[in-house]
């Protein structure tokens, strides 16, 4: 079946010849299809016709983002192409019955955020527990070894009666002589658990903090119900010392079996704030824990254009489709040289306009890995810091394994078969370069501790402690990479089953899913495209002679290309996801490096979500939420998911479903909602379209990088 070739005939520039592409299509080999008009692609950039059949062959692989992104390259090269006008077109309606039968059939998941949020003890919180209960003894003078004795019936007795007064003073608002009465009939009985606890709340009323733990520490471990070690949590969070907090809440929530969700929820906010507290200082916002996990709120109004904050990156890889464009391997700062800019142009300058462009282009200080040749720094001290975290692990003239994956890299994510055949066996856009670069950062880490306390192997607390970077990433959702892509499981496993001083990290099959959802879930494309060297070069040049600058200026009319890197950023990881979002990322440089800013992209007001989006918010509403929930796993219900329909069949406000021949209108301004009546137009229009209605929508931020994998 020669499906669709004759489409290309038109515009795409068959001369009646099938290509090897084409011919694949035809037989409906698709992935032969794409691989050779990528190929096709790889020699010529501007041919059309393998453009078509690559965006045609990934759209029948269902790798829709693959097929878009190369019916807008064959954009670029012909803005009026008729056959890519179409084809998009065909590609929605694609896309429309694709995720509905998508959405129709997944039931709607609902992850309990708590329960995804472990409770471990973090490395080294032995130490802190300690040092807190000192603080808790020495400054608020609370005896942590009280011991209370046990006291016979009648005093027991005694101390019910006079806890009842208590009580009923309590209740009548007489805290002092509820407080005094507690005191009595603790007097009489130490251990009455209820008399501490009445205390200890009636001190808390009264800003008695340190009065009110001391009550509740003095009850005995095992006498503690899961409401007194979700008050001592509270108190003890009061006072500045959250892993003591944490402790209670983890005693209330494993008392409780997991079920005190609010027990789970303080901890986690305790958790949040210890962990993002220091990221946040400085900024307008904070990060707390909600029903969507890490949240990120304003602490007061954000104006249209303000930066909220900024953000840098604990791992970095280059964008497989930017390998060949220079920049840093370590810190992304784009390595363009004159000739790379200028292009063939440079050659025809006369010697005094290449003189100019000598002097006045910054110094090329790049460096490659000295070893294997096949990193590059911008300077020396990126190479150093490469080399401290995690390249010394895989580099490939160090570790034999890791040359498989650099040679993936280099190929674009194709291996040559046992049959000699090239095959594609990584279809992400990001390198896995950076996959591996995580556990090479976890491996050196603990190998330094290891080295440190002059250990032969790294113990259990040195692996804990090395992961830690890895924590602020969230990892929910289900991945099973490592059976669909089997070979780059067994290299990055063969690469670290010798990590040198005999010490070696056993990637098991769910570490491997795990850090590749958490990778892929997690990453934000930036670049350094608002500091180059061409940049600098132009500041230079406005102290320079004016009419040589002028002569060059000429020349000076594009933007240089840029390299895009996928980088994890610890604290934007944390920023949810909302179809209007209200923040947009953009390229920053943070502390002289390229990151990412967080730019107010409308008014936030103090208190406020920030939300960004992680698609094209300009898709209609079904598209949006299946492609988060098969990218994100979750259904998106943000303000504009509520107010907004899927088509005519449905009333938006009641849920009606309109008769087959009788379809409902839509929303007259926006025409993105659909009403029964005027009455449920009017309703809506009260409860939220109003403010949804003529909102701008964003396009693509923090993007979905993993592409169509689950279809593979
Ligand atoms: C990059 S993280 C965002 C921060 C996340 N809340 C956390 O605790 O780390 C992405 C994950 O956050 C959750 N998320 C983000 N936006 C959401 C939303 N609008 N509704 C429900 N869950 C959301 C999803 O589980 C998603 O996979």
């Amino acid at each position: 079946m020669l499906e669709n070739v004759d489409i290309i005939n038109e515009q795409g520039g068959t001369n009646g010849s099938l290509s090897s592409s084409e011919f694949h299509f035809s037989i409906g080999d698709y992935r032969k299809a794409l691989e050779s008009a990528k190929a096709d692609l790889q020699l010529d950039g501007t041919n059309i016709k393998a453009c078509i059949i690559a965006a045609k062959s990934a759209t029948k692989l269902k790798r829709f983002e693959e097929s878009y992104n190369f019916y807008r390259d064959g954009l670029k090269i012909d803005p009026k192409n008729k056959v890519i006008a179409e084809e998009l077109i065909d590609l929605q309606k694609i896309l429309l019955n694709h995720f509905e039968k998508m959405s129709n059939e997944e039931k709607e998941q609902d992850f309990n955020m708590v329960h995804l949020c472990s409770q471990d003890v973090y490395p080294g919180d032995e130490e802190h527990f300690l040092l807190e209960k000192e603080i808790l003894e020495k400054k608020y003078k609370v005896d942590c070894s009280l011991s209370t004795k046990n006291v016979d019936l009648i005093k027991k007795k005694e101390a019910a009666q006079i806890l009842m007064k208590a009580h009923t003073n309590m209740l009548a608002g007489n805290t002092e002589d509820a407080i005094k009465q507690c005191t009595i009939a603790l007097d009489a009985d130490p251990l009455n658990i209820a008399a501490r606890q009445l205390r200890a709340q009636l001190h808390q009323e009264k800003g008695n903090i340190e009065q009110s733990v001391q009550d509740l520490w003095a009850i005995p471990k095992q006498n503690r119900t899961i409401d007194v070690w979700k008050f001592g949590g509270i108190l003890l969070h009061q006072l500045g010392l959250p892993v003591l907090a944490e402790f209670w809440y983890r005693k209330a929530t494993s008392l409780s079996q997991m079920k005190d969700v609010e027990a789970a929820m303080l901890f986690q906010k305790v958790r949040v704030e210890r962990m993002y507290g220091p990221l946040t200082s400085g900024y307008p916002i904070r990060v707390d824990f909600t029903k969507h996990g890490r949240s990120v709120f304003a602490n007061k109004n954000l104006k249209e254009g303000a930066i909220a904050f900024q953000d840098k990156p604990v791992l970095i890889g280059k964008l497989l489709q930017f390998r060949d464009v220079s920049a840093c391997d370590h810190c992304a700062a784009s390595l363009i040289t004159p000739t790379e800019y200028f292009r063939n142009k440079y050659a025809e300058f006369n010697p005094t306009l290449k003189r100019l462009i000598q002097e006045k282009w910054p110094k090329d200080d790049s460096v490659k890995c000295s070893s294997c040749q096949r990193e590059t720094y911008c300077n020396e001290q990126c190479q150093r810091e490469a080399w401290e975290q995690y390249h010394q692990i895989i580099c490939p003239a160090q570790n034999v394994n890791a040359r498989a994956l650099y040679d993936l890299h280099d190929s674009g994510g194709w291996i040559l078969n046992k049959d000699g055949e090239k095959e594609e066996i990584w279809t992400l856009q990001y390198s896995p370069i950076l996959l591996a670069r995580m556990w090479a950062m976890i491996v050196t880490e603990a190998k330094r501790l290891m080295r440190q306390s002059g250990l032969p192997q790294p113990s259990i607390e040195h692996w804990a402690k090395a992961k830690m970077p890895f924590r602020k990433f969230i990892v929910f959702g289900q991945s099973n990479a490592a059976s669909k892509l089997p070979e780059v499981f067994n290299m990055v496993r063969a690469i670290f089953s010798h990590c040198g001083d005999g010490v070696k990290y056993d990637i098991t099959e769910d570490e491997f899913n795990a850090r590749y959802y958490q990778a892929t879930c997690n990453l934000q494309a930036y670049s350094s495209s608002i500091f180059t060297p061409l940049h600098v070069f132009l500041e230079n040049l406005s102290e320079a002679d004016s009419v040589t600058t002028m002569l060059l200026l000429q020349y000076v009319k594009e933007e240089p290309k840029v390299a895009t890197f996928a980088g994890m950023f610890p604290l934007h990881a944390c920023l949810n996801h909302a179809c209007d979002n209200n923040v947009e990322i953009i390229d920053g440089m943070v502390d002289g490096r390229p990151g990412v800013n967080v730019l107010v992209f409308r008014e936030i007001k103090a208190g406020e979500e920030l939300f960004t989006t992680y698609i094209d918010t300009t898709m209609p509403r079904k598209i949006r939420r299946a492609w988060l929930f098969r990218s994100f796993n979750f259904w998106c219900h943000c303000r504009r998911c509520q107010f907004e329909g899927d088509g005519p069949d449905i009333c938006t406000n009641c849920g009606k479903y309109a008769q087959e021949d009788k379809k409902f209108p839509h929303c007259g301004k926006c025409q993105k909602a659909w009403y029964c009546s005027v009455q449920c137009q009017k309703e809506a229009w009260v409860k939220g379209h109003k403010v949804i209605c003529q909102l701008q929508h964003s396009k693509v931020n923090l993007k979905a990088i993993d592409t169509d994998l689950q279809d593979r």
